[in-house]
């Protein structure tokens, strides 16, 4: 599966201008999304990189309710697979939008893009770190003995179980909002999300702790980020090449290393979007793409480590070398054992 954006390279502003504006004439270029307040903040980081290139563009937002808005129980029993994306990409095949916006922390790596699109941009990547919100305002070491902790990613679970095996970590669904609504209502102690969705929807004063993304084995608070964290990616149809000609002006070069080295791993991994799976790559002082990849029993008791270093023109090598090694430590029978 080809993870990096294939638009054509990126044409010259004037020709582009020219092009888009004879394709989109008539009508206004269709973005499909998911509706949650998150999504649309998303949708407009997107609107404001097509306009920062053609400014005069009409858009359209075109909101699409995805299985996984509509089931508020366990994603693994709806088969787990695009949950977050079908219907969107459903939509973008049918040509009812033209573009789809898709957080890539939700697109899974074991099935493949629809037939005939593309991720044709990746927008600079956000802030990776997972943060905790608890009730009372005290940090992860501070919770009391069995405290009750919301999250429904068997990544995050895991992690948390290696620093505290005494909390009681139950699933938790929704919105982001709706997420916080049920920690307010007293049904967790705390609850774990993603610091630049808060940030996404002006909400980063509810954070009481900032989770360090390194991986410390338990020893201290800390939650290695999913593959696909904090990046906007932008899906178009290929044979749309004016559609495909714009996106390539919107994609950030260093964020889509990083997708790619971190999505040929989960791949080759067969990981989906709720996989025991942390991939995370950053970019050394010297210039060098670091990958760090870890994989989880369910019930966080067992788990794999390797980490990478590589060239920056070669994140898919570097990606496949962290899987095999991933592999040979015995990440497919860890896999395995989780529910998809
Ligand atoms: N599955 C939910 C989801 N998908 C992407 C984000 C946050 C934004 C991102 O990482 O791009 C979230 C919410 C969360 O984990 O708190």
């Amino acid at each position: 599966m080809s993870v990096t954006p294939t638009a054509p390279s990126a044409a010259p502003i004037e020709e582009l201008k020219d092009e888009v504006a004879a394709r989109f004439a008539d009508v206004p270029l269709r973005i499909g999304t998911r509706t949650s307040p998150l999504a649309r903040a998303q949708t407009d980081q997107v609107i404001a990189a097509v306009r920062s290139v053609l400014p005069d563009l009409p858009v359209e937002t075109v909101g699409i309710e995805t299985s996984a808005d509509r089931w508020h129980g366990n994603l693994a029993e709806l088969g787990g697979k695009g949950a977050f994306t079908k219907e969107i990409d459903g939509a973008l095949v049918a040509g009812e939008v033209d573009l789809a916006v898709h957080s890539m922390k939700d697109v899974p790596g074991d099935v493949p893009l629809p037939a005939g699109t593309e991720l044709g941009a990746f927008l600079p990547r956000g802030d990776t770190h997972d943060v905790l919100i608890s009730r009372t305002g005290v940090g992860l070491g501070e919770l009391p003995e069995g405290a009750r902790v919301g999250t429904s990613a068997v990544r995050r679970r895991s992690q948390l179980g290696l620093y505290r095996s005494d909390l009681r970590i139950d699933r938790i669904r929704g919105s982001v909002n709706a997420r916080l609504a049920k920690l307010d209502a007293g049904e967790f102690d705390a609850i774990v999300l993603a610091r630049v969705g808060l940030e996404r929807i002006g909400l980063t004063d509810r954070i009481t702790e900032v989770l360090s993304t390194v991986w410390s084995a338990g020893s201290r608070p800390s939650m290695v980020p999913a593959c696909g964290a904090a990046v906007i990616g932008v899906q178009a149809r290929v044979e749309d090449q004016a559609v495909m000609r714009l996106l390539a002006h919107l994609g950030d070069e260093e964020t889509t290393r990083w997708v790619s080295a971190e999505r040929t791993a989960l791949h080759l991994l067969s990981g989906h979007c709720n996989s025991p799976i942390a991939l995370h790559c950053t970019t050394t002082d010297e210039g060098r793409l670091a990958l760090s990849g870890l994989v989880f029993s369910e019930d966080g008791s067992g788990w794999v480590r390797s980490h990478a270093t590589g060239v920056a023109d070669d994140p898919v090598g570097l990606g496949a070398r962290v899987a095999d090694d991933l592999i040979s430590q015995g990440a497919r029978e860890l896999i395995g054992d989780t529910r998809h």
